[in-house]
């Protein structure tokens, strides 16, 4: 990371300490060693250039060269009044900032969200989110985890993967400097987390017209079982309001693997 992307960063945003690192394993880990070593001063932004093992929910990697963006932030849940009930929120309010900061580079491009955690251009995913809890000793932090695709050349890559990844650059007039984003994005989940922790509501009619799910069947999997429904948007808490034979249910976790 350069020194006028440090400087930019100290100045224009919420982070207090940037550990910045040309390769790690993945940020995220990074990032909560860093806490239970009892070494943050909050929030921190951890930066790597290249990712080689990244990870993401589930079984999902994400690994990361050339033309990805790949950061994780640490906060203080107390600094934004989170109480622990409502951490999965933080998943859906840090890809609602990660949304518009994309749109507002892209203009007239459809930006959407995938329940719980990705960023979707034209349907393909262009980010994932990570979120996680590390304590130091009682004292519990968030480890919010996000990769982006800003200029990967999935050129070469197999039909599967091309079928469903997108880069930033595929779909821009020109391409804009990652750090650009990177800055956009420290703003606005700032500024989300402030609303939130202002308001006590989470956006979810905002977050529903974002959605990529809202008005569609989806399949929500969860170990061997597949639900099924229309999918209502979410709910104060983001969980996500399908519809069915059965009834209106709400779900908190699981894995969107169907939409039709
Ligand atoms: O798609 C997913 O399931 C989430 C992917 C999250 C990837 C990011 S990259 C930066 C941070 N460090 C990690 O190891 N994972 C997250």
């Amino acid at each position: 990371m350069t020194p006028e992307l440090k400087s930019r960063i100290a100045t224009e945003t919420m982070v207090a300490v940037i550990d910045a690192h040309e390769s790690l394993d993945s940020t995220n880990d990074r990032a909560k060693s860093l806490i239970s070593a009892g070494e943050v001063s909050t929030p921190v932004l951890v930066f790597a250039t290249r990712q080689t093992a990244g990870r993401g929910r589930g079984a999902n990697r994400w690994v990361a060269g050339s033309g990805s963006l790949t950061f994780s932030v640490v906060i203080d849940p107390a600094d934004f009044k989170l109480e622990t009930a409502e951490l999965p929120l933080v998943s859906l309010i840090t890809g609602l900032a990660v949304r518009d900061a994309i749109s507002s580079k892209l203009g007239d491009v459809c930006v959407q969200l995938k329940w719980p955690n990705d960023v979707l251009i034209n349907r393909k995913k262009v980010c994932g989110i990570l979120v996680e809890i590390e304590r130091a000793g009682a004292i519990p932090f968030l480890v919010i985890g996000i990769g982006i695709n800003v200029g990967v050349d999935f050129r070469n890559a197999s039909v599967e993967i091309r079928d469903r990844a997108i880069s930033l650059n595929d779909i821009a007039d020109q391409s804009v400097d990652p750090s650009e984003h990177l800055i956009e994005i420290l703003i606005r989940l700032e500024s989300e987390l402030g609303d939130y922790r202002d308001s006590r509501a989470f956006p979810r009619k905002r977050y529903a017209a974002h959605c990529a799910l809202t008005g569609r069947t989806v399949g929500l999997s969860s170990g061997d079982r597949v639900t099924y429904g229309l999918c209502r948007g979410v709910d104060d808490g983001g969980g996500i309001t399908l519809e069915n034979e059965a009834g209106s249910s709400v779900y908190y976790g699981g894995t969107i693997t169907h939409i039709a």
